[in-house]
């Protein structure tokens, strides 16, 4: 196995703003932009890991300069004594002892540390020449264990726990990997629904989305109610009755208003309500929650840690789990949650509503469905149809359903010319939209 010898970080941006791709009620006019690392290696084949941690534009800087910060954590040493045991090494990587100190696990540090976690994956992926879900999917219980880190969650759930979970599905994992390479796992679209978006967009994205067989579709809520209930219902015209209908508040509600104005939304029959409230209130979700059923809540893309999701978990604060591929700390951390999960038995459907968070989370959700709930049942991963053409391993969508990657690695690579032209602020791209606007 190789020797990691150098670490480079891009800031990558994309102007999305400019067409309000991926708008919402919080966030409305997102660029969406990478952290992006590479782990260059001595390998024969100059093999290289690649990672990025999602952000939406200004202060993507400083997630780079984080990433920079941790550089001697992997530079100079083998891939072989992180592999030998993976749990281990993400300890290592968050237990820094002075970088510690600016999260612990949490903000901008913990970002960096998902996209270098990942990045470290995806060579190791590259290295044994499989998709990252594979790799993990031919793990043995015991060496999928290996990687988690129990550490603050015992009072949850037990490594014996953990591993009674990953053996009841080990005999039964050839069964559905064979499913999901001939059906994929299913998807819902958030594509039609950005708040910018004017009403003829949403109405012909909604009937296209529907074409193309999806079941189930996202909106975002939260602006102004009287415009929420006008959009909910110009929606509900596009997909009818029959297709499930999520609804996203992006945290702009306090906990009273998520409960009133979802008193007013009920009538548009939304399958979810997604992040009603600040993403650190565990119980004022858990009084929502409450309040809306029999409507579900939903939350998780800015959950902090394993520990706020495991609070999450045990003060009943939501019914979907929305695990995010790089704002906990990569692989290993969404390991723990997806095993803390299956105990509580709540189906996770994780975030996607980024650039390359489709192509990285595909890879959980299979990983759940193979190895630990064995179960695809009130699952579905989130879609959107942004930026996959700047990828080397883009997601591919059948009927509705992520269809498995087969290319060695996580599928987050970026094509090197997307990479240069997109560079902020000196890229080609950015050079073009300064001289446009002066
Ligand atoms: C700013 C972003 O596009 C968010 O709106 C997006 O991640 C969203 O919350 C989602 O659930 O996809
Ligand atoms: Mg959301």
């Amino acid at each position: 196995m190789p020797t990691i010898t150098a670490l480079e970080v891009r800031d990558i941006r994309f102007p999305t703003s400019q067409s309000l791709d991926g708008s919402d009620a919080m966030n409305p006019d997102p660029d969406y932009s990478a952290a992006y690392v590479i782990l260059k290696t001595d390998h024969p084949k100059n093999l290289e890991g690649h990672g990025l941690t999602f952000t939406i534009g200004r202060g993507n800087e400083i997630c780079a300069a984080a990433i920079k910060a941790m550089s001697h954590l992997v530079v100079g040493k083998s891939l072989e004594s992180f592999t030998a045991n993976m749990g281990e090494f993400w300890k290592m990587v968050t237990g820094d002892s002075q970088l510690r100190w600016l999260g612990p696990e949490k903000g901008v540090i913990h970002l960096a540390t998902g996209a270098l976690v990942n990045a470290v994956w995806d060579l190791y992926a590259k290295i044994e020449g499989k998709p990252l879900w594979k790799l993990i999917a031919d793990m043995s219980p015991e060496e999928l264990l290996s990687c988690v880190d129990f550490t603050y969650i015992t009072d949850a759930i037990t490594p014996t726990e953990a591993l009674e979970i990953l053996k009841k599905q080990e005999s039964t994992k050839k069964e559905r990997i064979d499913a999901l390479l001939s059906n994929g796992y299913p998807a819902y679209t958030t594509s039609a629904g950005w708040l910018g978006y004017s009403d003829e967009k949403v109405r012909r994205l909604c009937r296209e989305a529907k074409e193309e067989g999806f079941t189930h579709m996202k909106m975002k809520v939260g602006s102004d109610l009287q415009d929420d209930m006008r959009r909910a219902a110009l929606i509900r015209e596009e997909i009818g009755n029959d297709l499930k209908l999520m609804m996203d508040a992006n945290q702009k509600w306090d906990v009273q208003e998520a409960i009133d104005n979802m008193a007013q939304l009920k009538k548009f029959n939304p399958y979810w309500i997604e992040e009603p409230t600040s993403p650190d209130d565990i119980l004022g979700h858990a009084k929502i929650a409450k309040a809306v059923a029999p409507i579900k809540v939903a939350t998780g893309e800015h959950c902090q840690n394993r520990v706020i999701f495991k609070q999450f978990m045990q003060a009943g604060s939501f019914e979907i789990c929305q695990i995010d591929s790089c704002r906990v700390g990569g692989v290993n951390e969404n390991l723990a949650i997806l095993l803390m999960a299956a105990k509580f038995n709540i189906p996770v459907c994780p975030h996607a509503g980024g650039v390359g968070l489709c192509e990285y989370v595909q890879h959980l959700s299979m990983i759940d469905y193979i190895c630990i709930s064995g179960s695809m049942e009130g699952r579905v991963i989130e879609y959107v149809d942004h930026l996959h053409e700047h990828f080397l391993d883009p997601v591919v969508i059948k009927n509705g359903a992520y269809m498995p990657p087969n290319m060695p690695g996580y599928s987050i690579q970026m094509k090197e010319q997307s990479l240069e032209d997109h560079a902020f602020p000196s890229g080609k791209v950015w050079n073009t939209l300064q001289t446009s606007t002066i």
